[in-house]
């Protein structure tokens, strides 16, 4: 029998969420829209024609949403801010409301205990600034940095613990080479563009936080070994590719100033040459680094675009209700591999989860308390603690873990259909209910990990 794992004194136990995914009324009190709130009113955009008009409103709801974090005695809590909710314009005018919003929420937490954890973006840009290019215009990097400054002058003190940017890589995937997410664009000339330029904005952020902040910054970036399927050279060169394109494209630049050289290769005449002073920009101290992790690669050569590799599925493999390989093992050995290749910048697990089907309603048990049984997320969660606990061991500086979700909430493109909440949500009711997931977590968190 292996002893109980123990984890660092002080690693921050938590649950994540994000604005446009939680809050529902993206246009209230004075907020703009964001261009998810245009995308999902685009028809054909969203799984069910879902939109983020509701979703678990939290923005009215969040007394009772940190009322229950507290129960479940969470330490921290990970969301982001709704950009359009503070400048409705992107620039200029701050609309105090939305501003107010996030103070109370913040005074909330830590008035509960519950450390707060703050994204600055997480995908929703105003709609005003996508007429002005968005993420294709230059200029954003300062746009993004007004908007920082307005945050940091606000709630720096408060909230310690400060994110640039939720996953550059989904963003630019998504957003503008494949077309999947807002703003739904597919140019592999577009994509670079707004690759640098919000690794640019990543950087005039971090630069105005050292001009105003008294505390700790970083990124956040979903990463994911690559494994070949075979032993042969092509799947090697694909590996290298694939590696190359998730797991390098944004920390290469932003802790070594450089981007691998694999990007030009995989983009080839879409590949510009950006100035020296971008990379002075961009590869700012950090403090930290998020690192969301949900699940492998095995990678084969194939024809794809941009990149020429495919996703070999695992015949004896676990798979979540999003189709991702259930494999723990992946995040202990890229763990290894960021300490190795980028050194003992501290790091937390700011996003791991799993969808599996949950029902739309709660099940009521024996002594009429509702309950949703979720064995499943259960083990995943447990298999990836372990994880973390084995590279806390071979000696990576971890910090803390955010599970993703607290809340079952909107799944962007994918609508209400995948449930990845530690609590379950009636959408039809908003009634919360802790899935048996939560009351573990609970046990763990209290035990300090011991009993995962
Ligand atoms: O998909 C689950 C979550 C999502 O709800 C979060 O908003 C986002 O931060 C998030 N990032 C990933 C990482 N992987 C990913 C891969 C392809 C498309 C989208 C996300 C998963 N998730």
């Amino acid at each position: 029998m292996s002893p109980a794992p123990v984890f660092p004194e002080g690693f921050l136990w938590g649950a994540a969420t994000a604005a446009h995914q939680i809050e529902g009324s993206p246009l209230a009190d004075g907020a703009g829209p964001s261009i998810w709130t245009r995308f999902a009113h685009t028809p054909g955009m969203m799984l069910n024609g879902d939109t983020g008009d509701v979703a678990c409103d939290h923005y009215h709801r969040w007394k009772d949403d940190v009322k229950l974090m507290r129960e479940l005695g969470l330490k921290a809590y990970r969301f982001s801010v709704s950009w359009s909710r503070i400048l409705p314009e992107g620039t200029g005018r701050v609309n105090q409301a939305g501003l107010d919003f996030y103070s109370n929420l913040v005074d909330e937490l830590l008035a509960n205990g519950i450390e707060p954890l703050l994204t600055l973006y997480h995908w929703d840009l105003p709609a005003a600034l996508d007429d002005r290019g968005g993420w294709l215009n230059p200029d954003i990097a300062d746009w993004f940095a007004e908007y920082a400054r307005v945050l940091y002058r606000a709630l720096d003190g408060r909230v310690k613990k400060w994110v640039t940017l939720n996953e550059p890589w989904v963003v630019t995937d998504g957003g503008y080479l494949h077309g999947a997410l807002a703003p739904g664009h597919r140019s592999k000339f577009e994509a670079p563009i707004a690759s640098h330029n919000l690794m640019r904005a990543h950087g005039a952020a971090v630069k105005a936080y050292r001009e105003i902040g008294q505390h700790e910054i970083g990124l956040v970036v979903n990463i994911e070994p690559k494994y070949p399927a075979s032993d042969s050279a092509q799947d090697a060169a694909a590996v290298r590719r694939a590696h190359a394109y998730m797991n390098e494209q944004y920390l290469h630049p932003a802790l070594l100033g450089h981007y691998p050289p694999e990007l030009k290769e995989i983009f080839g005449e879409a590949w510009p040459e950006w100035p020296a002073e971008d990379y002075d920009l961009i590869q700012q101290k950090l403090d930290f680094v998020g690192i969301n992790y949900y699940t492998r690669s095995v990678t084969k050569a194939a024809e794809s675009y941009p990149l020429n590799t495919g996703v070999v599925r695992q015949p004896l493999g676990t798979y979540t209700e999003t189709g991702w390989e259930v494999f723990p093992q992946g995040l202990t050995d890229l763990l290894l591999w960021f300490k190795q290749t980028y050194g003992d910048l501290p790091v937390y697990i700011t996003e791991n989860g799993a969808a599996f089907f949950d029902p739309p309603t709660a099940d009521v048990d024996e002594t009429g308390q509702r309950r949703v049984r979720d064995p499943l997320r259960i083990d995943y969660l447990r298999k990836h603690l372990g994880a973390i606990h084995d590279a806390i061991q071979a000696g990576v500086d971890i910090r803390g873990y955010m599970l993703w979700s607290f809340l079952d909430n909107l799944e962007w493109s994918l609508g209400y259909s995948k449930r990845f909440g530690m609590v379950h949500v009636n959408y039809g009711t908003q009634e919360r209910t802790p899935k048996d997931s939560a009351r573990w977590y609970s046990q763990v968190i209290q035990s300090h990990g011991r009993k995962l």
